[in-house]
């Protein structure tokens, strides 16, 4: 028989699904680009249908769910980062976004349109991704972001896609106010992209943790538990009568 053997926090044999377990994959992800590029925007829209308008600027927020991908499940984390400006200048911004990639296994390196800066920055974030991770097939999107601008657009999406093959990424240009099923889209491709990948450098068709079965009573168990509240009443009510 083969025995489960624990590496890290995955559990590595091929977990049995039964009545009362289901696998999950654990994935995890951050969403990185410079200030004000829709990063959390991106998130909050792919987490609750939902287009908000302003936040607060982000410090590192990281989002967990439970999601479905083509019938896998998968227990996701989103990393959010800041929106680094000038990162050889701070030591402390430096030493954040290495510890966000390094525990990262997929990114969305996100720039909008309508900024020039956050379009060039996805090469310096790129550099450092490869820096940490000497992996080159670790998945990356490149996300252009507020496609609905056009009139303020500085960045046309032939340059987007220049760039993602000059990377070596996939690409895609969104508007995270416009289309929320662009934005599912994005991250469930990355969920793909990432779970295929830690299948291919472990050599394990599932990588994952077991996670109890949500109980959903079925109906005679109801049936018998409604009967149980019911007949004290129902003795009462009778010996009153
Ligand atoms: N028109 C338009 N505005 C967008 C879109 N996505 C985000 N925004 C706006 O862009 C602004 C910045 O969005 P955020 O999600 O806060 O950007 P961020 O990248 O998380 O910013 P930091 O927290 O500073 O790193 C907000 O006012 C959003 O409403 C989009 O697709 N179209």
């Amino acid at each position: 028989m083969r025995l489960p053997t624990m590496s890290g926090n995955f559990l590595l044999a091929p977990i049995p699904e039964t009545a009362d377990y289901f696998t999950v994959r654990d994935i995890k992800m951050a969403v990185m680009g410079a200030g004000g590029v829709g990063k959390t925007a991106m998130i909050v829209r792919f987490l609750t249908k939902r287009f908000i308008g302003d936040y607060e600027s982000n410090t590192g927020n990281l989002y967990s769910r439970l999601v479905a991908v083509e019938g896998e499940h998968m227990a996701l984390q989103i990393q959010d980062t800041p929106g680094y400006v000038k990162v050889e200048d701070d030591v402390s911004q430096v030493a954040d976004m290495l510890r966000f990639i390094q525990s990262s296994e997929g990114f969305l390196l996100v720039y909008s349109v309508t900024d020039l800066r956050s379009y060039e920055y996805i090469r310096h974030l790129h550099q450092h991704i490869r820096k940490v991770h000497s992996d080159s097939k670790i998945p990356i999107i490149i996300v252009a972001n507020k496609g609905d601008l056009l009139h303020v657009r500085q960045v046309p999406s032939d340059s987007g896609i220049q760039l993602a093959n000059e990377l070596g990424c996939s690409f895609v240009e969104i508007s995270t106010s416009e289309n929320c099923q662009d934005v599912c889209d994005v991250f469930h491709h990355l969920c793909k992209e990432i779970g295929k990948h830690q299948s291919s450098s472990t050599g394990e068709k599932r990588r994952g943790s077991i996670m109890p079965r949500p109980k959903s009573p079925n109906m005679q168990d109801l049936k018998r538990r409604f009967k149980q509240a019911l007949s004290p009443k129902i003795k009462a009510s009778s010996a009153m009568a």
